[in-house]
């Protein structure tokens, strides 16, 4: 079959059941048993799953349009009791995206889920209709730590790399394009198999306010929401434009004003606000697009931040918005076709997963799906090694220098997950 036929997989038929569970108080992530392990978790709600109950992988130009058929599908031949009625319970699949058409990604429906929303646990249950399993014994599970960690260059060096921005500032300044998103890798090598629950744990804890999530050997903590759907409400943030972060509260303060005032980062914003804003357009039926951006802090770095709202004016799904803003100039560009061919021609690397959604998705279509960032593929031909990535928007005014300097700023959170 090639990759552009529609994917005709049966969806299964699951009986799922979600149960309400008394006196858990264990951060969701301890719950996550050796084998496989779904986790999207932001200040401590989210859920955490494992097992497989239904599976697709997609590539290929309609990987999107396969992704919301199949689940259709799969919900209309679902038989769901959910006695816990929130958003995340019941129906519930994980995924994940590659950043180009061909690059490979999947859904997910584990066999058990453990969720949390605002003081309420739950356990969700999902099995094939022949037989509804019982809900398991919730366990704690201390993840191996992680020793010993060695970081190497990916696809380039970060001398290279530079160069390569600077290639792209004279493509940008010669009138080709108004802005391009270029990343690197670099490749972690521990002594012993990583177990991904130790970095994960990690980032949850480190990084609240971001989405910490794991699908598929993918893990990270990402602060960019590519658009979440609740009950007829759309949102997104958009984060473009970024400074490191000193350790030090006064000076940060008085770079976070810079930030704000700096004419290039408020371009390479303001490219990447319009984009969502377009995209999103068609599918709202009133939208609210913030006139000027807000200084998002996290411990690293601080971003240039606008929460686009709108109000739901068709059925499109969560993943279907997703679909219509990939990928957003934060991760591509402007124009985004020639930022694409662009990152194809130079950036000398496969980002797979890295910088493409990453989320989940409720039998209603509601959801949240964000943008894989400051995150690590685990390697599935070596479990010591990882690759984690990093990127930054470039515009006319980019300097190559600050701009690893950014990427390098933009790796501490997978470095220090991982690092002793
Ligand atoms: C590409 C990355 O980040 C993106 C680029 C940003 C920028 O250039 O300022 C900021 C946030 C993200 O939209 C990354 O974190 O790897």
């Amino acid at each position: 079959m090639s990759l552009s036929e529609p994917v005709r997989s049966q969806a299964p038929h699951l009986v799922i059941r979600s149960q309400r569970i008394d006196g858990v108080s264990a951060q969701l992530m301890d719950h996550l048993p050796t084998e496989g392990g779904l986790a999207w978790v932001r200040r401590g709600d989210g859920h955490v799953g494992w097992g497989v109950a239904a599976r697709l992988d997609v590539a290929g130009s309609n990987r999107f349009r396969d992704a919301v058929s199949w689940w259709q599908e799969l919900v209309g031949a679902a038989v769901v009791r959910d006695e816990v009625g929130v958003p995340g319970s019941g129906l519930v699949c994980f995924g994940s995206f590659g950043f180009t058409d061909d690059d490979p990604g999947e859904l997910v429906v584990p066999e058990v889920i453990v969720g949390r929303r605002g003081g309420t646990t739950w356990v969700t249950t999902i099995s094939p209709a022949s037989s509804l399993a019982a809900p398991p014994e919730l366990v704690i599970h201390q993840p191996d730590p992680v020793h010993d960690v060695a970081f190497a260059d990916g696809a380039r060096s970060g001398t290279d790399w530079s160069s390569i921005v600077a290639d792209a500032i004279e493509r940008i300044t010669s009138g080709e394009l108004d802005k391009v998103v270029l990343a690197r890798d670099l490749i972690a090598i521990a002594e012993q198999p990583i177990d991904l629950r130790w970095p994960l744990r990690r980032l949850a804890a480190a990084y609240p306010n971001c989405w910490t999530f794991s699908v598929d050997g993918l893990i990270g903590a990402t602060p960019e929401l590519l658009v979440r759907r609740e009950k007829g409400l759309i949102t997104s943030r958009v984060l473009a434009g970024t400074i490191r972060r000193t350790g030090d509260d006064a000076h940060d303060l008085a770079l976070a004003a810079s930030l704000a005032r700096s004419s290039k980062d408020l371009e390479e914003h303001e490219f990447a606000v319009r984009s969502v804003a377009d995209a999103l357009k068609p599918h709202c039926k009133s939208m609210n697009v913030p006139e000027t951006p807000f200084v998002l802090h996290l411990p690293n770095v601080m971003h240039l931040a606008s929460d686009v709202a709108g109000v739901a004016a068709n059925g499109a799904s969560a993943l279907g918005l997703a679909a219509a803003l990939h990928p957003s100039a934060a991760v591509c560009g402007t124009p985004t076709d020639v930022a694409r061919d662009l990152i194809g021609e130079i950036e000398g690397m496969k980002r797979g997963r890295f910088s493409g959604p990453v989320g989940w998705m409720d039998a209603a279509g509601d959801g949240e799906w964000c943008i894989a960032l400051r995150c690590g593929q685990a390697d599935p031909d070596d479990p010591r090694r990882m690759r984690i990535f990093a990127g930054a928007g470039i515009v006319a005014g980019s300097d190559p220098v600050a701009e690893l300097a950014e990427t390098n700023a933009k790796l501490v959170p997978m470095r220090d997950a991982l690092g002793d």
